[in-house]
């Protein structure tokens, strides 16, 4: 895959966050809520993200969307680092890389109408007249699916799956090449998840997005990705095709995920692997492989060495990091 242009290149990205602790709120101790994550995206591709509540999912979207200004790595966008770039530096890039949240309610100004959500990016991009940015939003709310009218609504007067087609409709606004979804679907009715999903799909289509799809839930974001990254501490521990992730899955925690998938299958339910204990924290993680404590398949080589992402698979296009494959 040497040639391939990436869109996207994370390498080594940490995000170390200070604990501050005592009377004197000294800070001693970093939670390591991303701590050595690599990973591509191609131009028009979607890799989703996996992991439990607390692995640290957010962060890296809000790294690579640069909410957060990460400890080290880089993010090379279009062949750029825009890891360290100032505020004013970014802005050229802000319009390429966009971000949709879980809660649209708490993204979306309350106290403006849609037209003015919509529009607000335009006018911080210098885009256009005030007549063009009309039917600039007229256009977003006919993309995402939304009513004319909507633009003299406000947006509590919208049901949920409404209001993340407003936050979507704004992530769309300036032609953005990539959007960090984070768990976009994750607060929705399940009836009204398949339609948003889909909405996405629809809209990757249309206008060439990739997409960095967080979920903590491996079922939701089968049907968009083409390639899957499982997280666990900070750490990717597999990555690679969606499919063979989900036939052939290889880190014992990958395995974890799927087999907790309901299925109709009594023979897969019977296979079904189950985790001991809790996560630990991100402030002390374990020493080796950070999954040792919860590993089914734990060795003492486990306990001690950290292992590295290695090529696996029929095919060599699965990266585990296992010491036991
Ligand atoms: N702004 C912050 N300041 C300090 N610590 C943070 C901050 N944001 C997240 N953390 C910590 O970083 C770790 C990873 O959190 P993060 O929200 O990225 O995980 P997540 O996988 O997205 O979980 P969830 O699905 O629950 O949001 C957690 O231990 C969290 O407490």
């Amino acid at each position: 895959m040497d040639n391939q242009e990436w869109l996207l290149e994370v390498k080594d990205l940490k995000m170390h966050f200070p604990v501050k602790e005592g009377v004197f709120m000294r800070t001693g101790k970093y939670n390591r809520a991303v701590d050595g994550v690599s990973f591509n995206i191609a131009p028009g591709e979607t890799l989703g993200l996996v992991g439990e509540s607390g692995c640290g999912k957010s962060t890296l979207g809000r790294c690579i969307t640069r909410l957060y200004q990460p400890t080290d790595g880089q993010i090379q966008f279009r062949g750029t680092d825009i890891s360290r770039l100032s505020r004013r530096e970014l802005m050229p890039f802000r319009k390429d890389i966009q971000m949709i949240f879980q809660d649209p309610m708490e993204s979306l100004n309350s106290r403006h109408t849609v037209g003015d959500i919509l529009e607000e990016p335009l006018i911080v991009q210098n885009m256009g007249d005030s007549a063009w940015r009309q039917q600039r939003v007229l256009a977003l709310l006919d993309l995402v699916g939304l009513p004319a009218r909507s633009v003299t609504r406000y947006p509590f007067e919208f049901s949920g799956g409404q209001r993340q087609r407003i936050g979507i409709a704004r992530s769309i606004a300036l032609n953005p090449q990539l959007i960090v979804c984070d768990e976009p679907v994750s607060a929705l009715d399940v009836s009204i998840q398949s339609q948003i999903l889909n909405l996405l799909i629809d809209l990757q289509q249309e206008l060439k997005l990739a997409y960095l799809f967080i979920a903590h839930d491996l079922a939701v974001v089968k049907h968009i990705s083409d390639r899957i990254a499982i997280m666990y501490l900070g750490k990717i521990v597999e990555s690679g095709p969606g499919e063979l992730i989900y036939r052939e899955p290889q880190h014992p925690y990958t395995q974890s995920l799927i087999s907790a998938i309901p299925v109709p299958d009594p023979h897969r339910r019977a296979q079904r692997v189950v985790l001991q204990g809790d996560v630990p924290s991100p402030i002390n993680p374990p020493s080796g492989c950070s999954f040792h404590t919860r590993c089914p398949k734990v060795t003492e080589q486990c306990r001690q060495q950290a292992p590295q992402l290695k090529a696996h698979g029929s095919d060599g296009s699965v990266m585990v990091a296992c010491h036991n494959l």
